[in-house]
């Protein structure tokens, strides 16, 4: 399975969060990157540079205004008199309008986002459009063939929606690769979120898709990021009605609870019967992650990856999130070689 990379990540860092009321360093720093280049080398994947995409690629799932803030934004906030890193520090709520893009820069960064967990850095751009590339790229060799390929995709990105930013996101990787996946003929595709977050984003740019099929299992909504969406009665609308599936789970879920759902999610996908498969793979189930609550050990990771393989389906990995650091990059090489040995 080719893994592919680029170290523009480096670009978007430096940021603060809010995070549960408290200002505090980013989670989601450049070291995760790093320790997942890592074990994929040590594991003896073959690591590659992703291809270039021309914009319009990226507005097959973004809004062309939301893409121009993006690439924009940072400049606006220097031209405001501003430095370091940039967040929102008002969204429009209920009662409120949508129909109106507002002109100032504090205000655009609400419109466009629901969280202060997701800083813009001067780098920010740069970061997250190579990453798109990188999961575009691991779409493409599987649209050309291969069985499978690993997008290391930092910042990630199933938290983006169709003209959102949140939870560390800003461009929807997976999404971009089920989309290219489309473009490039494979009939159906499901995206399978594993992630410990629910796939908001996905589920926001597929909603009334048939073509789409999104699965999420992930901690329930009810206590846990992103808390307004990823409940178990959410299941598409229109023509996308049954085609979004989500299993929230409780905090403290382990292994064999974890590993019931996952079968059933399975079987959903078996009677989808698509013809290719995007994973969003988060490794922050992992019993020690930082801001997660699910308890799968890393013997657990190579039998995710099993189960994935088991469906024989050409295969899109689309790295999310994950954030103990020191064991990130073993969890996600082992989901990997779980895959390649099973399938
Ligand atoms: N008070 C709750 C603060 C929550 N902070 C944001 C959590 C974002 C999780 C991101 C992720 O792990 O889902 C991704 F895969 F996108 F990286
Ligand atoms: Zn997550």
């Amino acid at each position: 399975m080719k893994v592919i990379y680029s170290d523009k990540h480096q670009a978007h860092q430096g940021g603060m969060e809010l995070h549960r009321g408290e200002l505090v360093p980013c989670y989601e720093m450049p070291s995760r990157a790093q320790f997942m280049l890592d074990a994929l080398r040590q594991a003896g994947f073959p690591i590659l540079p992703p291809r270039d995409f021309a914009p319009e690629q990226l507005e097959r799932v973004h809004s062309a205004d939301y893409l121009q803030f993006l690439r924009t934004a940072y400049s606006q906030w220097q031209a405001a008199g501003k430095s370091g890193f940039m967040l929102p520090s008002a969204f429009p709520a209920r009662g409120q309008r949508q129909d109106k893009i507002p002109t100032g820069i504090h205000a655009k960064l609400g419109y466009y986002s629901y969280d202060a967990s997701t800083p813009m850095v001067a780098g920010t751009w740069q970061a997250v459009e190579a990453g798109a590339h990188c999961a575009l790229t691991a779409a493409a060799l599987v649209a050309e063939g291969e069985q499978s390929a690993y997008a290391l995709c930092r910042p990630p990105g199933h938290h983006a929606g169709y003209a959102t930013f949140g939870g560390y996101c800003f461009l929807n990787n997976a999404a971009l690769a089920a989309q290219y996946l489309r473009d490039q003929g494979k009939r159906k595709v499901v995206v399978l979120d594993v992630d410990y977050h629910h796939g908001n984003g996905t589920q926001d740019i597929f909603w009334q898709r048939d073509d789409v099929l999104t699965i999420s299992i992930h901690g329930d909504p009810a206590t846990e990021y992103p808390f307004f969406l990823g409940y178990a009665d959410e299941h598409g609308e229109g023509a996308g009605l049954g085609y979004c599936h989500n299993f929230p789970l409780p905090a403290g879920t382990d292994w064999p609870t974890y590993q019931q759902v996952l079968l059933k999610a399975l079987q959903l996908i078996k009677d989808f019967n698509p013809d290719a498969m995007v994973v969003s793979l988060g490794v922050d189930t992992f019993e020690d992650d930082p801001i997660s609550a699910f308890k799968l050990k890393a013997g657990h990771y190579p039998l995710l990856g099993a189960h994935i393989a088991s469906l024989g389906l050409p295969t899109v990995f689309i790295q999310e999130g994950g954030y103990a650091v020191a064991e990130v990059g073993q969890n996600v090489a082992a989901v990997l070689q779980g895959f390649e040995q099973t399938a």
